[in-house]
């Protein structure tokens, strides 16, 4: 089955003189069970493609699928949130500064209409690499690799099937940023989820994922698979522009 199914996506802000195109005739699938990347430099549509899936870019025309069910608009019902879940780039602003561990996690499992929650909490936090002596910690008191672990946590809680994840190692310490990728690539294969993963990073996306879309100016210029990464056979002009970038940095 497809996970996500993303036909002639067009995604706009603004009106008439205002307008920006940011996503122009996107089309992918995603299998499920598959780890798929958009890749591309600063302003080529990546995090819009997230947004128009979640809801948050309410312009757009095309045809978002999610395990075959159309979307429409910018609401998304509660089943949408079962199924799909976000991960941000900032652990530090999505997480409540006087909400302690223990209250994001509770409340999300909460909304989830979950009754054992005690056992849930520290599940998930087992589940993140957290022991539950984090528990009753406020985000000031952990640190940046912890508090998106929390995010991770979060967001598994609902037990989703796809995990949209936006650029989320980028705000982090280079030395914990590989300890969040490799929870991310463990997580998937214990809970097999699906992953949609933006980074402007091609080594990044290249170790976590199937197959990525290269972007550029709001479109996808090609759709290849890691392996063709690795091997640096990329067709298009800009992918290989990429890849030559990223094994010079
Ligand atoms: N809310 C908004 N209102 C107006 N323009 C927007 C809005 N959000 C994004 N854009 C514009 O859409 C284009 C694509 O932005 P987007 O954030 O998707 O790029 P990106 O590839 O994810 O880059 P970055 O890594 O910098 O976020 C950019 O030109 C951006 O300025």
């Amino acid at each position: 089955m497809t996970a996500l199914t993303i036909k002639n996506l067009n995604v706009w802000f603004g009106a008439h003189h205002d307008r920006v195109d940011a996503v122009r005739g996107a089309n992918f699938e995603v299998q499920v069970g598959e780890s798929f990347g958009l890749v591309g430099e600063s302003g080529s549509g990546k995090s819009t493609i997230l947004k128009a899936i979640t809801g948050l870019a309410p312009t757009w025309s095309g045809d978002i699928s999610v395990e075959g069910t159309p979307l429409s608009g910018a609401k998304r019902d509660r089943a949408f949130y079962k199924t799909v879940q976000m991960v941000f780039q900032d652990p530090y602003a999505s997480l409540h500064p006087r909400h302690t561990v223990d209250q994001v996690l509770s409340e999300t499992l909460q909304l989830h209409g979950f009754k054992d929650i005690d056992t849930r909490v520290v599940k998930l936090l087992d589940d993140v690499g957290l022991g539950g002596k984090f528990r009753f910690r406020y985000p000031h008191q952990i640190s940046g690799g912890q508090r998106q672990r929390v995010a991770v946590a979060r967001a598994l809680a609902g037990e989703p099937d796809i995990l949209l994840l936006d650029e989320p190692t980028s705000a982090l310490d280079v030395s914990v940023q590989a300890e969040i990728l490799n929870l991310l690539t463990d997580l998937r294969d214990e809970h097999k989820l699906t992953y949609l993963m933006v980074s402007h990073d091609l080594p990044v996306i290249g170790h976590m994922c199937d197959r990525l879309a290269v972007m550029k100016d709001g479109e996808i210029v090609e759709v290849m698979d890691s392996e063709d990464l690795r091997q640096g056979t990329a067709k298009h002009d800009y992918s290989r522009s990429l890849l030559a970038a990223s094994a010079a940095a």
